[in-house]
């Protein structure tokens, strides 16, 4: 019986039991199992003021811990996330056997019973000297607004301004995007972040990679931001979207808010594997 608190919208319902269903019988998981990759920040955890503070939710752990254990011809899980790879295997805490994407797609590596493994990533000298220069913009940015700073990752520069007055991360904001602008670099504006990356790569293009690795017969893809959105733009009639929070959107379903999000995650495990027996 499915346990009433966490009774899912009908055509989530209906798109959750096709997508397992398909994967648990036997001819059909012959073909490949199903990518279970979701978004971090927002949407495994709640979105805190430090980055570094920030762990799953417990019921998201749990339901993560047994889409993780699946055997790999039924489920493949992946992290997705914008965050730098090393920060994503230290605060999420997933099991060995786990995908990971970092920095929205410009680091890849998984999770073994020893930790992250992973290459890591190197720049040619040009990249190397914009990211400089870029990194010191935004540094030069953040000291003009009060409770703003900046995140380092290898190939990007975040200016966080989720603790600067309204006015102050208006103006920090659009001057970081216009910064990046005069280096020749897009900014990407996610939630109280202004990051601009010197590698051009994107969720949807990690998502085909890890499709086509996996060998995965369909994709479930959960996220909350607008990088995620790049993500739902590559799925196919047969995968599963879910927009977490609200915006705007091209995700087929929505849910409210991390707590919604684990109750998918946790569906999604009791139609993989069968439901947790009470004790
Ligand atoms: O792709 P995601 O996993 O959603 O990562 C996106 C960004 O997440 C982090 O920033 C966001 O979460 C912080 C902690 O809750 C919050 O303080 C910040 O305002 C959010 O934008 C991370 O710091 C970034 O590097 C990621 O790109």
């Amino acid at each position: 019986m499915p346990d009433p608190a966490r009774q899912l919208p009908d055509a989530l319902e209906r798109d959750l039991s096709r997508l397992a269903g398909d994967a648990r019988g036997v001819p059909e998981a012959a073909s490949g199992p199903v990518l279970v990759a979701t978004d971090f920040d927002g949407v495994v955890a709640r979105l805190v003021d430090q980055p570094d503070a920030s762990r799953p939710t417990p019921g998201a752990a749990a339901a993560l811990a047994r889409l993780a254990a699946c055997a790999p011809e039924v489920a493949r899980l992946a992290l997705v996330s914008g965050r730098r790879l090393e920060d994503l295997a230290r605060v999420s805490r997933v099991p060995a056997g786990t995908l990971l994407v970092g920095s929205h797609g410009a680091e890849r590596g998984h999770m073994t019973a020893k930790g992250l493994e992973h290459s890591p990533v190197t720049l040619d000298t040009d990249k190397a000297e914009r990211l400089a220069r870029l990194t010191a913009a935004f540094e030069a940015i953040a000291q003009g607004a009060e409770g703003a700073w900046v995140e380092h990752k290898p190939t990007a520069a975040v200016l966080h301004v989720r603790l600067a007055s309204p006015d102050d991360a208006a103006r920090a904001s659009l001057d970081a995007v216009a910064a990046s602008g005069s280096l020749g670099l897009p900014a990407m504006r996610g939630k109280d972040v202004v990051e601009t990356g010197v590698v051009a790569t994107s969720k949807g293009q990690a998502l085909d990679a890890l499709r086509a690795e996996a060998g995965a017969r369909a994709v479930f893809y959960m996220g909350d931001d607008v990088t995620d959105e790049r993500a739902f733009a590559v799925l196919r009639d047969d995968d599963v979207s879910v927009r977490v929070g609200p915006g705007e959107t091209v995700a087929r379903h929505r849910v409210a808010g991390p707590d919604e999000a684990a109750h998918v995650l946790a569906r999604l495990a009791d139609l993989l594997t069968g439901p947790v027996q009470a004790t």
